[in-house]
């Protein structure tokens, strides 16, 4: 089985709760949250900093990550299970950009139901909306 790990990141801006979504420079040309393979003998959150950092340019420093709830997808890529494991982190400095990869030719910034709509996938809009959830749990101010 093909395993992936990464970070769904979200900022406080503007009084909104926005997140980032990339789009890959490949194939079908898909948005998704920074995310990458995870290599032989690397444990999944290894992976979701390294993989962040080669795709988005941010550390670990960076981000208040929410590590004890991790989400998890299931789909098939090209015949193959694939499984994706997600942690939400919020960006500390809502100002600090990106700094994309070739893997990668554009960024966006979108609040909930922008970013829903973006990545299209269903079990990705129910991911987002459990997160979102849990922001929204913690009663801070946007
Ligand atoms: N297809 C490709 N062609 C050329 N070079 C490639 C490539 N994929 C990776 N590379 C290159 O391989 C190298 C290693 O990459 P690396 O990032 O190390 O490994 P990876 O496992 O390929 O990384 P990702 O999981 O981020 O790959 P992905 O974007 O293809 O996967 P996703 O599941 O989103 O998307 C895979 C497919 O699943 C679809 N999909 C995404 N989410 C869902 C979902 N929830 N349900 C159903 N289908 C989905 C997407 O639309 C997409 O069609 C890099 O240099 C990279 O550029």
């Amino acid at each position: 089985m093909k395993k992936a790990a990464g970070f769904v990141i979200f900022r406080r801006l503007c009084g909104e709760i926005q997140y980032l979504l990339l789009k890959a420079s490949y194939g079908s040309f898909h948005w998704s949250s920074p995310k990458g393979h995870v290599d032989p003998g690397e444990d999944d959150y290894t992976t979701a900093l390294r993989e962040t950092k080669e795709e988005a340019g941010y550390d670990e420093k960076d981000l208040i990550i929410y590590k004890d709830t991790p989400l998890t997808l299931n789909y098939v890529v090209q015949g193959k299970p694939k499984i994706v494991i997600y942690w939400l982190a919020e960006l500390r400095n809502p100002c600090q950009e990106p700094i994309l990869s070739e893997e990668h030719t554009d960024l966006k910034w979108l609040p909930k139901d922008a970013a829903k709509a973006c990545v299209g996938f269903k079990d990705n809009q129910d991911m987002i909306d459990r997160f979102h959830q849990m922001i929204l749990d913690q009663n801070k101010p946007v």
